[in-house]
């Protein structure tokens, strides 16, 4: 059984809201979010439309009133739902995204892939990672940013991998590297190892290969036992990524490259001075929204 909250929203709330932003990066809670587009016959009628496994208690109606102002204390219109697939539900919106050369898309989209596109079918059901986000378009734009400049990973790491999405992207610009994907939570390495079914990405433990770590951080004999590493990406939050700083640094090699988002604008300079300490410089980044994507590398020398 499932349930669906809606409250009314502005169109910037709504685009403010889209794809699977709030349900990671706002709320402990991740109900499926999904934002939906007006009735053409009442097109100032924006509405937040939130999916959850089990009834909603009222510090939930709370906490999503909280993301649309604009409601005010409009009555949230709480709906009980058949035996549907919520999952599908939250999903059904999602367009596709180009970032660089990938295209990812859901099940939904499977016959639009352009001509020349990396493309991923990424079903995210229960981990965060459709690439509707702008921390995972950032760290997708800075991969195949590196690619085309030349570099050459052959021992790659993706902490926090949600869906696989990015290690699996690493995977297709460096077909020889091995990697690893590991994420805290248990059902997103289940997801992950879906996913990569989905898109052919061999598992294992060898070169062309991804091996899959419930994790936290690098703590793991796995990803210790595969140091050094030449490519770390992280998609976290920007505490954990401080807290992670000398971790990354032990784990890879002199001039390796970390990939770093999850941070806002307003926390990049922490993150930065945490990685400068442990001795990376930045290369460059890629900005997206408020979500910048940070590309660091480790110098030869702390
Ligand atoms: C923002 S999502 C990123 C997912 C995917 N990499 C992407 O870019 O779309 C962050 C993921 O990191 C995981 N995570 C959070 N803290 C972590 C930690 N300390 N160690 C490993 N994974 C963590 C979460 O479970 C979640 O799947």
């Amino acid at each position: 059984m499932s349930w669906k909250v809606t409250l009314p929203c502005t169109r910037t709330e709504a685009e403010a809201l889209k794809g699977d932003i709030v349900a990671f990066a706002a709320l402990d809670f991740p109900p499926a979010l999904m934002t939906s587009e007006p009735d053409p016959a009442q097109p100032d009628a924006w509405r937040l439309d939130a999916y959850f496994e089990a009834e909603p208690s009222p510090a939930d109606i709370a906490t999503l009133r909280a993301l649309v102002p604009s409601a005010g204390r409009a009555k949230a219109a709480v709906e009980r739902l058949p035996d549907e697939d919520w999952l599908t539900l939250s999903q059904a919106g999602l367009e596709p995204i180009r970032a660089g050369r990938f295209f990812v898309h859901t099940p939904a989209h499977r016959d639009e892939v352009p001509a020349g596109a990396i493309a991923f079918e990424i079903d995210a059901g229960r981990a965060f990672g459709t690439g509707q986000h702008e921390t995972t378009t950032g760290c997708l734009v800075a991969l195949d940013r590196l690619k085309r400049e030349g570099a050459v990973f052959a021992n790659v790491a993706d902490i926090g991998t949600g869906t696989g999405l990015l290690a699996f992207a690493a995977m297709r610009l460096w077909p020889a590297a091995r990697a690893i994907a590991s994420d805290i939570d248990p059902v997103a390495i289940e997801v992950a190892a879906e996913n990569a079914a989905i898109n052919r990405v061999p598992i294992g433990r060898g070169p062309g290969r991804l091996a899959l770590a419930v994790a936290a951080g690098l703590d793991h004999r796995a990803l210790a036992a595969r140091a050094p590493y030449d490519l770390i990406v992280a998609n976290i939050l920007a505490g954990p990524l401080i807290d992670l700083a000398p971790a990354f640094a032990a784990a890879l090699a002199p001039g390796g490259r970390l990939i770093l988002a999850g941070l806002l604008e307003s926390q990049k300079a922490r993150v930065l001075a945490a990685c400068r300490r442990r001795g990376f410089d930045p290369s460059f980044e890629i900005m997206r929204g408020d979500w910048p994507t940070l590309v660091l590398r480790r110098r030869a020398r702390r």
